[in-house]
């Protein structure tokens, strides 16, 4: 198995969480990176598992010493992946996964690091729409931030190596999977 870099991307709302738990559930040797951010926790996430939940200037402070392999402000707030975690899974032989936004699977695509790029996107901006209201963890006003935050990365889909479609959840699970095995595989 050649150990690879994972990066999934996908607007907000699109099912990339919960298509990244499944994921991580069915593939054992794929490594999840936990990203620090700046975001208040929502209901149920816990600290070093979904997130290591920063203030401003620790994130900062991660950044300006070199510490973030890549970071972003998403949404009004700050999210970055730790270059150390990342490195030293690949020297061990492990398959990482990066669950990021388009700007920061772009930072690392231009940096010329070996990776495997997959974008997620919903059916259609009307289901997108549905599901972040479906969801019940946003105001409208993020709601609508998000809405429009998602053409501006639709737009850039054809930098992504895969694109996957999430209508029918367990196929788009399959997909996922099958991209995985292909791969690592040699
Ligand atoms: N660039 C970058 N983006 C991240 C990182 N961690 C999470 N994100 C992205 O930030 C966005 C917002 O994530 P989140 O607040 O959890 O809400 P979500 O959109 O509902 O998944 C998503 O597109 C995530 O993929 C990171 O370390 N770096
Ligand atoms: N294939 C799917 N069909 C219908 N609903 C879905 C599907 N995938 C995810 N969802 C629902 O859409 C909402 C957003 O999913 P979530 O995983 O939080 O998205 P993201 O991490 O991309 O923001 C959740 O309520 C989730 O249960």
């Amino acid at each position: 198995m050649a150990a690879k870099l994972f990066i999934v991307s996908a607007p907000s709302g699109v099912g990339k969480t919960t298509l990244v738990k499944e994921l991580l559930k069915r593939c054992p040797d794929l490594v999840y990176s936990i990203s620090h951010t700046t975001r208040a926790p929502r209901k149920g996430e816990v600290h070093g598992k979904d997130y290591f939940f920063t203030d401003k200037a620790q994130f900062m402070e991660m950044v300006e010493s070199g510490q973030m392999l890549e970071w972003a402000q998403v949404h009004g707030n700050c999210y970055g992946t730790s270059g150390a975690f990342v490195q030293e899974q690949l020297a061990a032989g492990q398959s990482v996964l990066l669950d990021i936004d388009v700007q920061g699977g772009r930072q690392i695509m231009d940096f010329g690091l070996d990776s495997v790029s997959i974008f997620i996107m919903a059916p259609s901006l009307d289901v997108l729409e549905q599901r972040l209201r479906g969801r019940g963890t946003d105001t409208e006003e993020v709601i609508r931030t998000r809405l429009e935050n998602a053409i501006g990365e639709i737009a850039q889909k054809s930098f992504y190596t895969h694109v996957v479609v999430n209508d029918v959840l367990d196929e788009a699970v399959a997909e996922l999977i099958a991209i995985v095995k292909q791969e690592t595989v040699g």
